[in-house]
């Protein structure tokens, strides 16, 4: 086994059940339980499946967590463009304090995972709270959460939402090229089969997506609702997007001096998967900076998934999100 395989199987803070007070396992003894890929115990909270360090941790969030209206949180499912997300989103944010290019920038430096960090992988592990208070607005943060869950805390804070969701058939063959490396024999038909079932971390996955969808109809000033693959196919159009509803947006002067160009290549796959500093290092929530780095793009899963798998996922999708207006083609 490589050293980079070696890493990734040891797990993660936020997939252990050592850091949970009396409290959650009093919750967690009431709550149904299955088994992970691995034989670790998910429990079902909220709609959706967690580890106990972080059931543990949504609780300290949805406790503790003070929004304010400056905030700006970028949800997503696992795999479905969150690291571009966040890599956007900071660059976006913060143009007039780091100029995006690709001589002197903080994405060049540190993975985006450890400049935007996840309210419930790494913020609450561990009670780990670390002056949130104390941080300058606009903060940035992340969640894999389902909007109800996040909501909760949130209340009637106007701060800005933006859910980045992917093809699942890109997102389960993204992740099973991840798990592989933590199990062996860990196969496609079964990681097929758990989507379907919806019993995964943070799954079931149409029901995340749709918690955000349909929150975007109805309070769009709240939630944007984007597409990886529409982030691949007009990327300019859509980093525009993400800066307007923001509150952000790009004057004309901006844009004549080519700075969305700028936060484009600055982003990009080509550039972050390249540097250093994403090959090499562990983010702080535990997991192997390369792990956030495949071949990126759309219709991957078309190298891996028979006829078969795929319509079985693609029939599952439609069923789930039938009246939604939302579809995946
Ligand atoms: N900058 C950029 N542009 C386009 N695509 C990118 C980028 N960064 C990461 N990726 C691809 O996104 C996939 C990982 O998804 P996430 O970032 O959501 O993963 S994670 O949940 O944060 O672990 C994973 O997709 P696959 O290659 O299909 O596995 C990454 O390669």
């Amino acid at each position: 086994m490589d050293d980079a395989s070696q890493n990734l199987r040891t797990p993660a803070n936020f997939m252990k059940d050592d850091d949970v007070s009396q409290e959650c396992k009093n919750l967690i003894s009431s709550l149904p339980s299955e088994k992970d890929f691995t034989g670790r115990k998910l429990y079902s909270y909220q709609g959706s499946w967690y580890y106990p360090n972080t059931l543990q941790a949504i609780l300290n969030f949805q406790t503790h967590f003070q929004a304010r209206d400056s905030d700006i949180i970028l949800a997503s499912l696992p795999k479905s463009g969150t690291t571009w997300l966040k890599a956007l989103a900071f660059a976006v944010v913060h143009r007039n304090k780091y100029a995006p290019n690709l001589e002197s920038h903080p994405l060049l430096s540190d993975n985006p995972h450890n400049l935007v960090r996840f309210l419930e992988l790494d913020l609450y592990v561990k009670n780990q709270c670390p002056g949130l208070e104390e941080l300058p607005s606009p903060r940035i943060f992340a969640t894999h959460m389902p909007f109800q869950t996040l909501h909760e805390s949130l209340r009637d804070s106007p701060c800005k939402v933006v859910y980045v969701c992917r093809d699942i058939k890109d997102v389960l063959v993204s992740r099973w090229h991840f798990r592989s490396k933590l199990v062996s024999n860990y196969s496609l038909e079964d990681i097929v089969e758990e989507y379907i079932k919806g019993v995964c971390f943070f799954g079931p996955f149409q029901e995340q997506v749709l918690s955000y969808w349909k929150e975007s109809l109805v309070n769009s000033n709240h939630v944007l609702f984007m597409r990886y693959e529409e982030m691949i196919e007009k990327p300019e159009a859509q980093v525009i997007r993400v800066a307007d509803f923001l509150g952000c947006p790009f004057t004309e002067e901006e844009k004549q001096s080519g700075i969305v160009e700028n936060i484009l290549e600055l982003c990009s796959f080509g550039n972050l998967s390249n540097l250093e500093a994403n090959k090499t290092g562990t983010s702080t929530c535990g997991i192997p900076h390369h792990g956030f780095f495949g071949k990126g793009g759309v219709g991957g899963w078309n190298n891996h998934l028979t006829d078969d798998m795929a319509r079985k996922l693609d029939e599952m999708v439609e069923k789930k999100l039938e009246g939604s207006g939302l579809k995946f083609e």
